[in-house]
């Protein structure tokens, strides 16, 4: 049976952020990920997840300006400066919160660039980031976003596309995030799309479609997906990233035992 980590980004979001971690662990999740922990100084968040219990799975890499609609620098070809601080600030948060996984986020398009230019600063991107994370024994996240209903414009919005990056990158602690909220969205096909790609998925992330609520709400079979992921032997986590019809709680039923 799959490990499920809390999504504290997403999930308890009716309390404060440090509340999250205690509650998650009640509800019996042994991990955690959230989308950002540099609001709090990573001693604090540490220990959070100590008093709680439980495992700090993954978080992600300063997504620039998010406020105001940035969603990554990666791709972004006049931003490798603040990126690389980025990597650097991202890189102690992981050290302090004894964290294996970062997700790196890869932009909006910048549409008066070439596609080849953008590719070209991704992969040099993303290069940098992995040597800096394999320096603590950390694998470094590339995820799939649909760009039709959740993140208009988002340059890396494509299963073939990610998987053919991750072959340039050419890093063995560059891994696939498996958004399958996001996968369904983008192309379906979910338990060959698993299969076919299991060596290359460090992480993945779970929320039904349409309305991206549990598991159970919609049109995806979990626990046909579950029983894929067992089968294939996979190891890692799975992120519960998805919005509760009501709270949290109340909408933990399509949880396994
Ligand atoms: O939106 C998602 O899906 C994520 O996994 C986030 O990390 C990025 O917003
Ligand atoms: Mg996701």
């Amino acid at each position: 049976m799959p490990k499920f980590a809390a999504n504290l980004s997403f999930l308890f979001t009716d309390h404060i952020f440090r509340e999250r971690f205690r509650l998650a662990a009640a509800a019996g999740f042994q991990g955690v990920e959230y989308l950002f922990p540099y609001d709090w100084p990573a001693s604090e968040v540490a220990e959070w997840l100590k008093a709680a219990d439980v495992e700090q799975v993954l978080f992600n890499l300063p997504p620039g300006d998010w406020a105001n609609g940035e969603r990554g620098l990666a791709c972004l070809p006049d931003r490798q400066g603040e990126f690389a601080e980025g990597v650097e600030q991202a890189l102690n948060y992981a050290m302090v919160l004894d964290c294996q996984r970062v997700h790196c986020m890869a932009g909006l398009r910048p549409w008066a660039v070439a596609e080849a230019e953008l590719e070209a600063v991704y992969v040099a991107n993303l290069r940098h980031a992995a040597d800096r994370f394999a320096t603590i024994g950390a694998t470094v996240m590339v995820e799939p976003i649909n760009s039709r209903i959740d993140m208009p414009g988002y340059w890396l919005d494509g299963i073939d596309k990610a998987l053919r990056l991750i072959e340039s990158i050419d890093r063995s602690n560059v891994k696939l995030q498996l958004d399958l909220y996001h996968a369904q969205i983008i192309q379906g096909d979910l338990a060959r799309t698993i299969e076919e790609n299991i060596a290359q998925i460090g992480h993945v992330q779970i929320a039904d479609n349409p309305g991206r609520h549990e598991p159970g709400t919609g049109e995806i079979n979990y626990p046909f997906l579950f029983s894929v992921l067992d089968r294939l032997g996979y190891a890692g986590w799975i992120g519960c990233e998805y919005k509760p019809l009501a709270t949290t709680e109340e909408g933990l039923g399509w949880m396994p035992k």
